[in-house]
């Protein structure tokens, strides 16, 4: 008998639409970019050949269209791991479940997504302005820990490594790695792209190791993390997503990576503000190989 889903579960607006991303079923593409800031879905919706439709919803704008004959979306998720966990969830609901009956569907329906970001270096050789891809994520948020089936698509081996190396702090959420999905990391990534393991954090300043006016639980923990070697891995970069987007993706059956552009480097400790040509440059870059 397929699964009902309560009112109170998943709140569907008086318009047919989602909670939070205001978005109906019929608006859904299977191919979505992602990011995080407003203001860059323009960016990435002025190379569609169509727009079809714009919803704004708090921090979630999304812009429905065309490119070379396929129906594609870019929304923003807005800073953060947890609205990770709102935006996939209620992608997937709408992929997945009839918004009449409240049923889920006996057919899955898989989503292409693919995060375009920001993010800060943790190697002195990966410089401000290198595109970096998150070939495993690694998430220090927590999110993926309140799902069942979490460690059966994480790297257990990998988080015990990073747990041991840095001496990781009992109070903070344990850490999960996840991986990217393969296919789409080979269809996006070459030779113009480091392949990377990238953190997501749960914030931008203490949770990756800033220190302004307040001292730091654990002051050295970037050089720990910059130091760890894992099966010839290292880990490159800090954003805030990616790790979310990786681990819900696998246990709901959808495909994703995360590819961010380096604006700072915290071991050069250099940045820039100006950032827009290379992101612009990536959205080009990655639009022309995940619809071509
Ligand atoms: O530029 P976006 O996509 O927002 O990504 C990065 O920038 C934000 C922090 O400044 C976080 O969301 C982080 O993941
Ligand atoms: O250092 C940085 C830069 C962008 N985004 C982050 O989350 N961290």
């Amino acid at each position: 008998m397929a699964k009902t889903i309560e009112s109170s579960e998943l709140i569907i607006n008086s318009d047919g639409s989602v909670f939070h991303l205001h978005l109906k079923p019929e608006q859904l593409a299977d191919k979505i970019i992602l990011v995080g800031d407003p203001a860059r879905v323009d960016l990435v919706a002025e190379h569609f050949d169509s727009i079809d439709f714009t919803v704004q919803s708090r921090e979630f704008r999304t812009m429905g269209g065309t490119l070379r004959g396929e129906r594609i979306m870019c929304l923003s998720h807005g800073i953060g791991p947890d609205n990770i966990d709102i935006v996939v969830n209620e992608l997937d609901a709408l992929a997945n479940v009839d918004f009449v009956t409240r049923e889920v569907k006996d057919r899955r329906r898989s989503l292409q997504m693919v995060r375009i970001g920001t993010s800060g270096s943790l190697q002195p050789d990966i410089p401000v302005g290198t595109p970096v891809i998150a070939v495993k994520s690694i998430g220090f948020d927590g999110v993926l820990n309140y799902y069942a089936g979490r460690d059966e698509v994480a790297d257990l081996d990998y988080e015990r490594a990073l747990c041991s190396h840095t001496g990781w702090n009992p109070l903070w959420a344990r850490p999960y790695v996840v991986a990217s999905d393969p296919g789409l990391v080979d269809q996006i990534g070459r030779d113009d792209m480091v392949r990377g393991n990238t953190i997501s954090a749960v914030g931008f300043y203490g949770p990756q190791g800033r220190e302004l006016r307040l001292p730091l639980a654990n002051p050295d923990i970037n050089s720990r993390l910059e130091s760890l070697s894992y099966d010839s891995q290292r880990i490159t970069n800090y954003e805030m997503e990616s790790a979310p987007l990786q681990g819900l993706s696998l246990l709901m059956g959808h495909r994703a990576m995360t590819v961010c552009s380096i604006i700072a480097n915290r071991m050069n400790g250099n940045a820039t503000p100006n950032y827009r040509t290379a992101v612009e440059d990536l959205i080009a870059t990655v639009l022309d190989r995940f619809v071509s």
